[in-house]
């Protein structure tokens, strides 16, 4: 550190580079910085739930680290077995449970922190309460270190669900969808876990590299579905994590008679086992994997108001004709509003992005929403960051940046917008 700071020699931070803007890797002649040996768990209070590791842990490590005394990490991430959790505060990780668990500022409980002058921060307490000051562990969750390079973290993990339900629906519309997200709400309350949906672009897309449809070859279900055999709209995943297996399914089959009953969803399935429900989510994890398989893909990752969801996408695909083959589909965490719209191309199509990204970008913007829900500005959307945030925002964040890293050797041209 003594002699970057000397040779003012920029650095990336990198975990284990599972990111999807480009945050952690070189744009110039940035040195590499890897976390990936600090992967040492270094305590785990069973009493609280609090976890102190190195920031290169590895997600599931972790997880598996904690199940072994009844807990859970607070978060899920399809790149679970990769992705490493340093890289997690970094980018603010969002993923499969936010719902439930809720975004990593409100379950970290410190940080170790090395600073762009060399000098290490160290706010690696396990308190859940601790109004001495200005909070400054939030700076640098989501802050893709460009402030400081996380070196540790003490998180706070979650009892783990004896019981573990997952639910399949095939709906016919997007408004079912939202109307089915209310009842889940209202119905499964606290055992709701994650609300996932996904159209029938991505169903397409996924069973043809590997998922399979649970109600793609069903019988006919007791609401009388003509459909099952076929592709539906849209399918909803509806997941609970609770204590207590009987009565968790008793809601569960409750919630499910009530959307069927009322004509919300057209056909479900429940998972009767482990291996069900990891068929399942291999459904809605399977996407982003099987995408690039397709041809280019043009990745977009927003927040919206949970009606407007999916006219995005809609709006989107009115606007492909112009080049053949391109795709829009649209899946995501619709229970935290938060869309993943992504293009497929048989081939790349130069003028595709430039038209249709400020096109999705003042959709978003004018509709209040985030043109980054959950996995950041990096280098690929830093310049659009004006669309979600205000100037006098931004300009708070580079006063930041230059208190902190005046030389802006930690992750240059990162996060921020170039001018
Ligand atoms: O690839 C994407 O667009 C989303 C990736 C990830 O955030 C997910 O939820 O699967
Ligand atoms: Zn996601």
């Amino acid at each position: 550190m003594v002699s970057q700071i000397i040779r003012r020699l920029a650095l990336v931070p990198q975990g284990g580079n599972t990111g999807l803007v480009g945050g952690s890797v070189p744009v110039q002649d940035e040195i590499i910085l890897s976390l990936s040996r600090m992967n040492k768990i270094l305590s785990f209070d069973p009493a609280s739930g609090a976890l102190v590791a190195q920031a290169g842990c590895i997600l599931q490590n972790l997880d598996d680290h904690v199940a072994q005394h009844n807990f859970l990490m607070p978060l899920d991430l399809g790149a679970k077995g990769s992705c490493q959790i340093g890289g997690n505060i970094s980018t603010n990780a969002g993923g499969l449970r936010l719902l439930r668990y809720g975004p990593l500022h409100g379950s970290v409980l410190g940080l170790e922190v090395v600073l762009a002058n060399g000098q290490v921060l160290d706010l690696l307490r396990t308190l859940r309460k601790d109004n001495t000051g200005i909070h400054l562990k939030h700076l640098f969750i989501g802050s893709e270190g460009t402030l400081g390079v996380v070196t540790a973290v003490s998180i706070q993990c979650a009892p783990r669900p004896s019981s573990v339900q997952v639910v399949f629906l095939g709906l016919e519309s997007y408004a079912a969808v939202t109307q089915v997200l209310s009842k889940a709400r209202k119905m499964l309350g606290e055992i709701l876990s994650a609300f996932e949906f996904l159209d029938a672009e991505c169903m397409r897309i996924s069973t043809s590299f590997g998922s399979v449809n649970p109600l793609g070859s069903a019988p006919a279900s007791d609401a009388g579905s003509t459909q099952s055999g076929q592709i539906f709209p849209f399918y909803a995943l509806v997941e609970t994590h609770g204590s207590n297996g009987a009565h968790d399914r008793e809601k569960l089959d409750a919630f499910l008679e009530a959307v069927m009953a009322d004509g919300e969803a057209c056909d479900g399935t429940v998972a009767e086992n482990v291996h069900q429900a990891s068929q399942i989510w291999k459904i809605r994890e399977g996407i982003s994997e099987a995408l690039p398989h397709c041809g280019a893909v043009y990745k977009y990752d927003v927040s919206l108001p949970t009606p407007l969801m999916h006219r995005l996408v809609e709006e989107v695909r009115a606007q492909l004709a112009q080049w053949p083959g391109a795709l829009a589909l649209g899946y995501g965490h619709v229970g935290d509003g938060n869309l993943h719209l992504n293009i497929v191309s048989p081939k790349a199509y130069p003028d595709l992005k430039a038209q249709i990204e400020p096109f999705v970008f003042e959709w978003v913007s004018n509709a209040n929403g985030s043109i980054s829900a959950e996995h950041g500005l990096g280098q690929m959307k830093a310049d659009a960051i004006y669309h979600t945030q205000s100037p006098t925002a931004v300009d708070v964040m580079r006063s930041i940046k230059n208190l902190l890293d005046p030389q802006h050797i930690l992750n240059p041209y990162k996060m921020l917008p170039k001018d």
